[in-house]
């Protein structure tokens, strides 16, 4: 086990979350696992991932549905998808767990994509946000609410680190995770192309596309997101102007509409939006609300119910640790959150 991550709660049930499955096909690759052990303690241990087939990679556009029944036959050929969502869930909500739901329905209704996994990402504590709970209560509840999915899953990578990480970064350490498994973890790490292999290597670039042939038979890892996330790439000094072309270039996003939010709106006035649109799925959520976790909090600072609104699981989680409170939303504040800090600074 990690050595230094602290203990958080009570005893729950061994869980292991890798990316693949052990052995396919009687392929047997290496990749790693992260396990939550019976005394809520985080780890990463090598293990057992999958060998995967050929796939092609067609673009992000939505066929009709004539055209949408005839690519669903040859399903062989659909782009295998893993959605990454990363937040704060702070704490994770039914809705959380619903735009999975309705990303996976969309892109299979295109015909061109079989979504693989899920993965949840809480974020690490040095993001300073207001009220953010220690990550290992938030990793706890990501995982007690997934526990009923046979395809989301928790993944600490970033959550358990000290500092805060940059979605990019987040995103590129999941397809290099992916494309490890693929080829047996002989990998460059920086371009997330296989080692050794000079010509082809030399034709990814460094920003990693992950259309290029060596990265072409892994499953292509999709940003997932509600619609304020997208607006939120507006605000200044928040994301990096390169990062925002490599998320919509190189991985493409997927965002479920929000009330409060127009995102087809933000995306026709964002020139790289736009330009990159065809990598951007817009999903509508017609069964329109308005859960957010800080309404969820709010709720419970005011001893209301917020029962149906997170999985029982994850409230009986919050009440068995008095997770939030009046004190627990004053944590840090007057902080500036963390990529604002960074960001600023790097414009000095
Ligand atoms: N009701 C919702 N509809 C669409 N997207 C949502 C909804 N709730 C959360 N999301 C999305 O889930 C991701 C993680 O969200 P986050 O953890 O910040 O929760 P949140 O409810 O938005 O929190 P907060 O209330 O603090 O804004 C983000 O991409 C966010 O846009
Ligand atoms: N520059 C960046 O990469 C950047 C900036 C702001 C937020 N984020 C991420 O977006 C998510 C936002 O979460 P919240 O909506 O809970 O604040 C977090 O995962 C955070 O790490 C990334």
């Amino acid at each position: 086990l990690c050595p230094g991550v602290r203990k958080y709660g009570p005893r729950c049930d061994l869980s292991v979350y890798s990316g693949l499955s052990s052995r396919q096909g009687g392929h047997q690759t290496r990749g790693f696992v992260m396990s939550c052990n019976d005394d809520h303690v985080w780890s990463e241990a090598p293990g057992a991932t999958s060998d995967r087939g050929c796939i092609s990679n067609p673009d992000a556009i939505c066929l009709n549905s004539q055209e949408s029944s005839y690519t669903m036959e040859k399903s062989d050929e659909r782009t295998e998808v893993v959605l990454l969502a990363t937040g704060s869930f702070n704490p994770i909500t039914v809705q959380h767990l619903r735009l999975f739901e309705l990303a996976r329905d969309h892109l299979h209704s295109t015909g061109n994509y079989k979504v693989v996994k899920g993965i949840i990402s809480p974020v690490s504590d040095g993001y300073k946000k207001k009220g953010l709970v220690e990550g290992p209560h938030r990793l706890s509840m990501v995982q007690l609410a997934t526990q009923t999915s046979d395809w989301i899953k928790v993944d600490p990578w970033e959550c358990l680190k000290k500092d805060w990480t940059e979605t990019v970064a987040v995103l590129r350490h999941h397809q290099q995770q992916l494309v490890g498994m693929n080829n047996g973890g002989n990998l460059d790490k920086k371009s997330g192309c296989r080692k050794g292999n000079k010509r082809k290597r030399d034709n990814c670039q460094d920003v990693p596309d992950h259309n290029c042939s060596e990265s072409r038979a892994v499953p292509q890892v999709k940003l997932l997101c509600g619609a304020d996330m997208l607006e939120s790439l507006g605000t200044p000094n928040l994301w990096k102007p390169e990062h925002i072309v490599e998320i919509v270039s190189s991985f493409g996003l997927v965002c479920i509409t929000r009330i409060g939010s127009d995102a087809q709106k933000f995306i026709y006035e964002s020139d790289v939006l736009w330009k990159y649109r065809h990598n951007i799925h817009l999903v509508q959520e017609w069964i329109t609300n308005d859960i957010s976790s800080t309404k969820v909090r709010r709720a419970l600072r005011r001893g209301m119910s917020v029962r149906y609104l997170l999985p029982d699981l994850v409230l009986d989680y919050i009440k068995n640790h008095d997770l939030y409170s009046e004190e627990s939303e004053e944590k840090n504040s007057g902080l500036i959150l963390e990529p604002l800090v960074r960001n600023t600074k790097d414009l000095q």
